[in-house]
C-alpha cells in the first residue's frame, strides 16, 4: 500500500564514539532534521535553510539514492518522489548529518510503502551504507546505542542517557569528511591501546547504564583515534587534557570531527566557564566556532502527522 498523501519524518542528529567507543557507541541529540517524501510524476527536491546549500537536487541526491534502495528491498517500483528536506544539522562537521540523511530516508520510504521492512532490517541497511553503526543507531533508535558490525548485520542494545546528561559542543567554522578523518588512522595499534579503549568504553557503557556520572572523567578517554585525529583540529588536544578542570565531565571529538563535545552534569551548571575555555582555545588557532547547549535525545526517528493542512515548512516551524 502506497501512501499517496506522502510522509514526514523526524531523525535526531547523533554523536559517535564519545570518545573511547569507536564505531561502537553513539548518543542522539536534540538537534534535528526534517524529511518529507510524496509520490509524484516528476521528481523535484525542495531543500530547505543554509545547513542543505550544494547537496545535489537530482536523483544522485543521497535521500532519492536510499529511498530507492527500500523500494528495490521490498519489490515496489516507485521512481518519481518530492523530496522535502530541512535540517539543523551542520553538515560533514561529526555530528551525524549523513547518518540522519541515510536513516531518514530508510525510514521514510518504508512509511511510504507500507512498513514492509523491519526496524532491524532498516539498522543493517542504514550500518551498510554508513559503514559503522554507531550513528546511524542512535538516529534510529534515540538515547545511547551500543552496536557491533560484523559486516552484514548489525546488534545493537538502547541504553536510556541518564537524567542530568547534558551536552555542550563547539562546532569549528570548517568542514572535517568523516573519510578524511578515517584516512588518518594507523592499520595497526598496539595491544596496550587496544586494552586501554576497550576498558574504557566497557566502564564508560556501565557508567552510562548505571547513571554513575562520576565515573565518566575516568572512562572517557581514548587512544585509539583522537590522537591521529588531533592535527585535523587544532586546540583539540589540549580541549581534550583540560576540559575536565573547567566543569566537563569528559571531553572527546564528536564522530570524525571536527566538533568538539563534552558532556556535563545539569547539577553542576558549568556550563559558561566551560564555553568560554572552548572558545578560547580554539580562537587562539584562530578557529571560531559556535558553541550549543544540547541534551541527549531519548527519541528515535518518527513519523510525524500528515493531517495538517499546512505545507512542510510551515509544519516543521509550527
Ligand atoms: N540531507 C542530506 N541529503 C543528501 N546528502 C547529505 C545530507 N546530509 C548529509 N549528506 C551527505 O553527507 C556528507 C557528510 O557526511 P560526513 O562526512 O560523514 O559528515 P557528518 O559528520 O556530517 O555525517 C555531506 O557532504 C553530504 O554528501
Ligand atoms: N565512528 C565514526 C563516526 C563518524 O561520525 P561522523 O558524525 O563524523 O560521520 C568515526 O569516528 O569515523
Amino acid at each position: 500500500m502506497i501512501r499517496q498523501e506522502g510522509v514526514r519524518v523526524k531523525v535526531p542528529a547523533s554523536t559517535a564514539n564519545l570518545g573511547p567507543g569507536f564505531d561502537t557507541l553513539g548518543m542522539a541529540l536534540n538537534l534535528y532534521s526534517w524529511i518529507e517524501m510524496k509520490p509524484v510524476d516528476s521528481t523535484v527536491f525542495r531543500l530547505h535553510g543554509g545547513n542543505l546549500e550544494g547537496l545535489p537536487t537530482d536523483k544522485s541526491n543521497l535521500v532519492y539514492q536510499v529511498a530507492q534502495s527500500v523500494f528495490a528491498e521490498a519489490g515496489v517500483t516507485l521512481p518519481e518522489l518530492e523530496i522535502s528536506m530541512k535540517s539543523d544539522i551542520p553538515l560533514t562537521r561529526g555530528l551525524g548529518s549523513s547518518a540522519s540523511a541515510i536513516v531518514g530516508a530508510l525510514f521514510a520510504a518504508n512509511l511510504l510503502i507500507g512498513e514492509p521492512l523491519s526496524q532491524a532490517k532498516l539498522f543493517d541497511m542504514a550500518t551498510a551504507l554508513e559503514k559503522h553503526p554507531d550513528n546511524v543507531g542512535a538516529s534510529l533508535f534515540g538515547g545511547i546505542i551500543t552496536a557491533v558490525w560484523d559486516g552484514t548485520h548489525a546488534d545493537v542494545l538502547r541504553i536510556e542517557p541518564p537524567a542530568d546528561l547534558e551536552v555542550l559542543v563547539a562546532i569549528p567554522d570548517f568542514q572535517l569528511s568523516t573519510s578524511k578523518a578515517r584516512e588518518a588512522l594507523p592499520k595497526q595499534i598496539s595491544l596496550q591501546d587496544a586494552v586501554y579503549n576497550v576498558s574504557r568504553t566497557s566502564l564508560l557503557t556501565a557508567a552510562l547504564t548505571a547513571g554513575r556520572l562520576d565515573l565518566i572523567p575516568a572512562a572517557m578517554r581514548d587512544r585509539l583515534h583522537q590522537p591521529y585525529r588531533a592535527s585535523l583540529v587544532p586546540g583539540m588536544a589540549r580541549i581534550l587534557e583540560e576540559a575536565t578542570a573547567h566543569g566537563a565531565l569528559g571531553a572527546a571529538l564528536s564522530g570524525a570531527g571536527p566538533t568538539l563535545l563534552c558532556l556535563t552534569d545539569r547539577r553542576q551548571g558549568a556550563d559558561d566557564q566551560l564555553e568560554a575555555f572552548l572558545l578560547e582555545v580554539l580562537g587562539e588557532q584562530g578557529i571560531t566556532a559556535q558553541t550549543m547547549r544540547l541534551k541527549p535525545c531519548t527519541m528515535g526517528t518518527v513519523a510525524l502527522t500528515m493531517e495538517s493542512e499546512g505545507s512542510f515548512l510551515d509544519y516543521i516551524q509550527a
